[in-house]
């Protein structure tokens, strides 16, 4: 329902007409030259003046125009109007306000937009709606109703966009047009749409006045669309009666009025039908129009020329009047159709054909829409294949580089590891320079050393080392990886639903995971290789430590033993011992070089306070709960070890084996076989201070010199190193070139001694090929963990203990391994203390290693056992075919082995410290010696096992480590030697 309202009312001013316009006044000047020669322009002068016709409307804006307005011109005012007496008013200047205004440049489609289109929203919905055109004859109102083919007017336009809403409900509602046309003229209803010469009823057709105004009889077209409807009115236009009227030539002189009707019923209809009806354009005809249930739009046309003053005068007044029309409440024209029976069945056929229809429909929206589902996830999975391509293709593109600083920036990382503890030792060594004057000759080339070793590793941790800058470029590829899977991981596109963008960032996610684990890899791999590297090194520095200080704790003793002598082999033993060292710390230095690649020699400081004399000990962890090197005030002790202090108090000079106590003792925890022997020398026994001490424990032996009195060869030993290729023969166990060149000392070495005092089988082999790993590398380890620990209760335990010098021990097993029988040969006869003949044909018995212990005393061929009184010597060089005699414990049938019986020994000598001449004598004299295992025959107990420690490595490897002990005269030899197969300094 619409409230009630009035009559819209529109004006629309014509443009004049050809006519009209050469009859209204036109602007002109007068001009002329002025005799000053100047231009003169005089107003309009009234040479127009007598133009019939002016403008009578004049335009305000576009709801208010002025008819007659005054002529602000006074002159022309007077051609216009002429004399007037005063207070006459010469001009209407009547101002009118109406709904719309149009001026003379108003199109069709604006009127229309203005006046008829607001309507057809009310049409469709069931209100009825009238459009007329009222004004004097020849102003507008065909054309602006009707129109023409070129410029269509009202009824065209109407209908157009009727019939374009109509299709748009199509699909809701099912719309009736029907179309009349009529031509009131002389009070007479004549149908337009009826063929000529068809009969009308007289008076023409007949107005049936009930709840609305219809004409009987008239003719009803469908159309069904506008160009029809345009046909239509074209066709009855052309049947009205028309007459020329001064004002217009084609003068319809009859009122036209075209009747649309629109009927509006939904498709879903039930058993009533609502119907909305409207219905659009006089006299009675508009009765309902004019005040009744209907909105109207009353357009007025005017002509804008004082030729039809009275005329629009009179227009406007009346359609003044018009504006002030009230309408009623305008209601809907709804009703209800109750169907008949017989309609069920067309309604029902109706529906089940809109329900097929709407079947179809649907099933093909569904099929458009899988295909459409379809096509979308095709286009995501697409679009999830490109991200993961793109993040696959910058991760192969990244990880080299960044692996590649994974690893650098672990080695950096252990660069700075090792640059700390370097430091921190650095800076305990100068805490100690810069309290005591200087630092020991030791100790300074320690301090070098480490100074030269901490060189690479700081060049390698400064912030533009190669490595630092590889990583820095491997940062940078990082983040270059971390920004391209963000952005393709929040990459926005149309194409990625919310699971498939979850699945892109999952994979950017397993991507940085899988980045991570491989930088993880890598710092890993990096980490384990210097792991093992440093392995490697510790192991080699291992064995060469432990075997110096076994060796220095050999020479110490023998150093003791000699001074316990007297003076007689003191010099010689010292300057044997001399040499010894010397071509120890040689070869020490040797294989120093090789795993560090810094020779210890070349950092040695002569001038400095020897390092025997200032000798603390060694620092055992650098500090290590210190963060960093020592930088307080208080520097830095060094750890002296008890035993380290025990060398350290030990006097200049002195013998070193003087208070202290056995530092083999130390070694027990490392290598339990190599401190095993040792176990036998008791505190109380050492409390003796025996010089030799087998002689104190027998109580009654004596070195058995067979009356040669004491040797006059000069004691000498020598450690030498020998070429690669004698060092590389004597390595092997078998037969080699070494072999000819030491038949002596393998006869000759092989005694009952050493049968009897060892049991156990020691073999410390390294052995380095290309690299040291556990297979490789047999530090005799199975025989030391294989072998079961002998019981006390077992005689075999205290042979087990029983153990000579490492350094003759190593001159022992060169001389096994010469023999091809290195461990486990049972001794032969030739090798019981066989008596050399005094030509020294016997040369394998008889060049003796100086260091070398007689191996136990022996009956010649089963010869009773003879006393002889011996006084133990140390001999540490005997001229070649002198041999030595053990004259260590009684026999062992006489008495029960003492644990005393079985302090290795060295070189016997006779009474008088001769062991020059026919060493055959001196055996055979000690033959009788108290303690003397009796050896029937001359064979070996089978009880006794051979004793050796090698430092050899394998027949079929390469020497890399090994120890020899060489004397020269004997053709034996002992060499320390320790070195990488692959010759690489091992420190890096
Ligand atoms: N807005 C207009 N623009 C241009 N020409 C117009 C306009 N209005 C009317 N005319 C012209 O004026 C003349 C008269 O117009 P029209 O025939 O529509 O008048 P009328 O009011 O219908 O006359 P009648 O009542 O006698 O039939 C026509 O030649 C028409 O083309």
């Amino acid at each position: 329902m619409v409230a009630a309202g009035s009559i819209n009312v529109a004006v629309r001013v014509r443009p004049p007409t050809s006519w009209e316009a050469t009859r209204l006044p036109q602007a002109t000047y007068d001009s002329c030259i002025r005799t000053d020669g100047a231009l003169s322009i005089s107003p309009a002068k009234a040479v127009t003046n007598n133009a019939p016709l002016r403008e009578v409307i004049q335009i305000v804006d576009d709801r208010v125009l002025t008819f007659d307005p005054e002529e602000r011109d006074a002159s022309r005012a007077f051609v216009e109007r002429g004399f007037l007496p005063p207070g006459t008013k010469r001009y209407k200047d009547r101002r009118f306000i109406f709904d719309k205004v149009f001026d003379h440049q108003a199109r069709q489609e604006d009127v229309f937009h203005n006046t008829a289109k607001p309507l057809l929203t009310n049409l469709l919905d069931g209100y009825n709606a009238t459009i007329f055109a009222y004004g004097a004859t020849g102003c507008g109102k065909t054309h602006t109703i009707s129109g023409t083919d070129a410029d269509p007017g009202l009824i065209y336009l109407t209908m157009a966009d009727l019939f374009q809403r109509i299709e748009d409900r199509r699909e809701e509602f099912i719309i009736d047009v029907v179309v009349t046309f009529l031509e009131i003229y002389n009070e007479e209803i004549r149908d337009l749409l009826t063929e000529s010469g068809t009969p009308t009823p007289r008076g023409g057709l007949q107005i049936r006045e009930d709840k609305t105004v219809k004409v009987v009889g008239l003719q009803e077209l469908r159309p069904k669309s506008a160009d029809e409807v345009k046909a239509i009115v074209a066709l009855g236009n052309s049947r009205r009666t028309q007459s020329p009227t001064h004002a217009n030539e084609t003068s319809s002189r009859s009122h036209a009025v075209l009747q649309v009707h629109v009927t509006q019923a939904p498709r879903t209809a039930n058993i009533t039908e609502q119907r909305t009806m409207g219905t659009f354009k006089l006299t009675r005809l508009l009765k309902f129009s004019l005040g009744g249930n209907c909105k109207t739009v009353m357009i007025v046309c005017i002509a804008p020329t004082s030729l039809h003053f009275d005329d629009t005068q009179n227009t406007l007044v009346y359609a003044e009047r018009a504006t002030r029309i009230k309408t009623k409440v305008v209601t809907r024209n709804v009703v209800n159709v109750d169907r008949h029976v017989g309609q069920y069945v067309e309604a029902i056929n109706r529906l089940n054909l809109e329900v097929s229809e709407l079947k179809q429909k649907l099933a093909g929206k569904r099929d458009v829409e899988a295909d459409k589902e379809r096509r979308r996830r095709q286009e995501a999975a697409a679009e999830v294949a490109r991200s993961k391509s793109d993040m696959q293709v910058k991760a192969e593109q990244m990880q080299p580089s960044i692996v590649d600083g994974a690893s650098c920036a672990g080695k950096v990382a252990i660069a700075e590891a090792k640059l700390k503890v370097i430091r921190t030792r650095l800076a305990q060594l100068d805490a100690e320079a810069s309290t005591s004057s200087a630092l020991s000759a030791d100790l300074e080339t320690e301090r070098q050393l480490l100074r030269a070793l901490a060189g690479p590793e700081e060049d390698v941790v400064k912030a533009q080392s190669a490595l630092n800058v590889r990583v820095q470029r491997s940062n940078n590829s990082d983040a270059m990886f971390d920004a391209t899977l963000r952005a393709v991981s929040e990459r926005k596109s149309d194409k990625l639903d919310e699971y498939a963008g979850d699945n892109v960032k999952l994979d950017a996610r397993w991507r940085k995971a899988e980045m991570e684990r491989a930088k993880a890899e890598a710092s890993r791999d990096v980490l384990k290789e210097a792991i093992t590297t440093q392995a490697e090194a510790m192991v080699s520095l291992i064995g060469l430590v432990s075997r110096c200080t076994v060796m220095l704790s050999d020479a110490s003793r023998i150093l003791g033993t000699a001074t316990a002598e007297g003076r007689d082999g003191l010099e010689a033993t010292a300057k044997a011992l001399s040499s010894s060292l010397g071509h120890v710390a040689e070869s020490n230095d040797e294989a120093f070089k090789a795993l560090l690649g810094h020779s210890v020699a070349s950092y040695a400081v002569g001038a400095a306070p020897s390092s025997l004399q200032s000798f603390k000990g060694y620092p055992a962890t650098l500090g290590r709960s210190t963060s960093g090197p020592s930088t307080s005030s208080q520097p830095a002790k060094p750890r002296v070890s008890r035993r380290s202090s025990s060398y350290g108090s030990a006097a200049p000079g002195s013998p070193l084996r003087k208070g202290h106590k056995s530092p083999r003792r130390s070694l027990r925890s490392s290598i339990a076989p190599s401190t095993a022997p040792y176990r036998r020398v008791s505190d109380k026994e050492k409390g003796k201070k025996k010089g030799v001490q087998w002689r104190d424990e027998a109580g009654q032996g004596n070195i058995d010199d067979g009356g040669l009195g004491a040797p006059t060869t000069t004691p000498s030993i020598t450690l030498s190193t020998p070429d690669a290729a004698e060092s590389s023969s004597a390595s092997v166990f078998g037969p080699s070139s070494s072999v000819q060149k030491r038949p002596a000392s393998v006869a000759g070495s092989e005694s009952d001694w050493e049968d009897e005092k060892t049991e156990d089988s020691f073999n410390v082999s390294f052995s380095h090929n290309a690299s040291l790993d556990a297979s490789t590398s047999t530090v005799s380890a199975s025989a030391i963990r294989k072998r079961p620990r002998a019981s006390r209760l077992d005689p075999s335990f205290l042979k087990s203990k029983s153990r000579g010098s490492n350094l003759e021990s190593l001159a022992e097993n060169d001389e096994d391994i010469m023999m091809g029988t290195p461990t486990k040969r049972p001794l032969g006869d030739r090798n019981m203390n066989r008596i050399p003949s005094p030509t020294g044909s016997s040369s394998s018995s008889s060049t003796m290693d100086p260091l070398h212990i007689p191996k136990g005393r022996e009956r010649q061929h089963g010869s009773p056992a003879k006393r002889v009184p011996m006084t133990p010597k140390v001999v540490l060089g005997l001229s070649k075919g002198a041999r030595r005699r053990s004259v260590i414990g009684p026999m062992r049938n006489d008495r029960p082995r003492r644990r005393s019986s079985m302090i290795p020994q060295l070189s016997p000598v006779d009474r008088d410290g001769n062991n020059s001449g026919d060493t055959s004598q001196i055996l055979n004299k000690s033959v009788g010696g108290a303690r003397r295992v009796p050896i029937n025959g001359g064979e070996r107990s089978p009880a006794k096992r051979v004793k050796r420690m090698s430092l050899l490595s394998g027949p079929s490897s390469r020497m890399n480590a090994s120890a020899r002990l060489k004397i020269p005269d004997a053709n034996t030899s002992a060499e320390m030697s320790f070195s990488k197969g692959v010759g690489k300094p091992t420190w890096r």
